[in-house]
């Protein structure tokens, strides 16, 4: 068997991490041609030392120097690559099958639609980029002819559950549900919401992620993020994604069929069980993630997510509603706020604050190239900033 060669985009992320770890299991299998990072330097050295990939990409200049004289230092032979060209360059070189878009927010959108011109298999975990670039991004999917498999684990779930063949999705499924944690403060008493420390925040009761994911869960903008992904991955009207509450996430997601049948996928809650799905779909490989005990099993609870403790969730199928590129500029908004909670400069309560500010300052014109929607995220992102200057002051 010819050994598939793969890019990891974000490889020193919490996906990046886990991918490493599926391929390092099946080296009969996959081979590295490209890792990127953004500033872990000595875990992408380490990551270089492992996998000898033929080019590490680092998003800054001085990490990028740093990295090739510890490369040289450790007879390494990888090559250094920095800019946003390498990215794409590492995302759609000719010898690569595969990449993993593993980068956390919009800087993945490029790097993205690269890798889909250029018709590879793309693994998208990073959800930012179809959130930002939803019809552009699906359009130059089909036009490369790439085959784009979801990683996020509701969408893979989901993905798992309908039919292979999507032209029959139309006629047979009638809705899918997102299942959702409800993080941290699925409980807390709503008017302490102000007094969150980012630690509290990041604490996730069942993954351990990136610290953007992790608060995007504990105010589930997460999942409003998840629902605008399914709508373009799964060609879905908004009211046909519904949420549920599920606090042990062990359901992944549900497909809903018109005759009220439903398909859910089970597992242990482990990133690696739906990045193997989308290293080897169709074929099932081993990911190093535990069974799931069903004697040992504690009753699966479901709810109704409460509006007034997570405000944000409903702005997904609000944006979704409206003019071409809202969703650009929710995403570019909560990214400002979420890194400016992270920083200590809002409150965790002001997020959504800013996002709804920043929705109502931009109105965005039907952005139909990458260029119009980076133009489209900076202004987002401005008044976005903005609005957290008003709300720290
Ligand atoms: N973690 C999870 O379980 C899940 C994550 N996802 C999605 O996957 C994506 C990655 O999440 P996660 O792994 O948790 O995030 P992490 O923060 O753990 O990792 C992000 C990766 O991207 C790199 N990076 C950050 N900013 C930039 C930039 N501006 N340019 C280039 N590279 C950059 C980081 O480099 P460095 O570390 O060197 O600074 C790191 O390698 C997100 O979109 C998230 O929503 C989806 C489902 C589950
Ligand atoms: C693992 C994964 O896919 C994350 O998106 C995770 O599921 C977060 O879950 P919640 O946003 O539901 O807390
Ligand atoms: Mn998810």
């Amino acid at each position: 068997m010819k050994k598939q060669q793969i890019t990891v985009l974000g490889s020193t992320g919490s996906i990046g991490t886990s991918t490493l770890d599926v391929v390092a299991r099946h080296p009969d299998r996959f081979e590295v041609f490209a890792l990127s990072a953004a500033t872990q330097v000595d875990l992408l050295l380490a990551q270089c030392a492992q996998f000898r990939p033929r080019f590490a990409v680092m998003a800054s200049a001085p990490h990028a120097a740093l990295l090739a004289e510890k490369l040289v230092a450790n007879s390494l032979p990888t090559q250094v690559l920095q800019s946003q060209d390498a990215l794409e360059l590492i995302a759609s070189h000719d010898e690569v099958d595969a990449v993993m878009a593993a980068i956390v927010g919009a800087a993945g959108l490029a790097p993205c639609l690269a890798a889909a011109r250029a018709g590879k298999r793309l693994l998208l975990a990073n959800k930012e980029a179809l959130v930002v670039g939803g019809g552009l991004f699906m359009q130059t999917v089909r036009e490369g002819r790439a085959t784009l498999l979801p990683i996020d684990s509701e969408h893979s779930a989901i993905f798992q559950c309908l039919p292979e063949d999507p032209a029959t999705w139309v006629q047979r499924v009638d809705s899918i549900l997102l299942t959702a944690s409800g993080g941290p403060f699925r409980q807390r008493d709503p008017s302490t919401l102000a007094e969150i420390t980012p630690a509290q925040a990041c604490a996730h009761p069942n993954f351990s992620m990136g610290r953007k994911i992790s608060v995007d869960s504990a105010t589930m903008m997460n999942k409003a993020l998840e629902v605008i992904e399914a709508r373009w991955l799964f060609d879905l009207h908004p009211d046909q994604i519904k949420v549920v509450i599920h606090p042990q996430q062990i359901i992944h997601s549900m497909v809903q069929f018109k005759d009220a049948s439903i398909l859910a996928q089970l597992g242990t809650p482990d990133m690696r069980v739906p990045i193997a799905c989308g290293l080897a779909w169709p074929e099932r490989i081993a990911s190093g993630a535990s069974k799931l005990d069903f004697s040992t099993l504690s009753a699966l609870a479901f709810e109704d997510a409460d509006a007034h403790r997570f405000p944000g969730l409903h702005l997904s199928w609000q944006a979704l509603k409206a003019a071409e590129g809202t969703t650009a500029v929710l995403n570019a908004a909560n990214e400002v706020a979420v890194g400016a909670f992270l920083s200590g400069r809002l409150r965790f309560d002001h997020i959504h604050a800013v996002n709804l500010a920043t929705l109502e300052a931009v109105s965005p014109s039907k952005p139909n190239s990458l260029e119009a929607l980076l133009d489209l995220d900076s202004q987002a992102r401005n008044a976005a900033e903005q609005a957290a200057d008003r709300l720290a002051a």
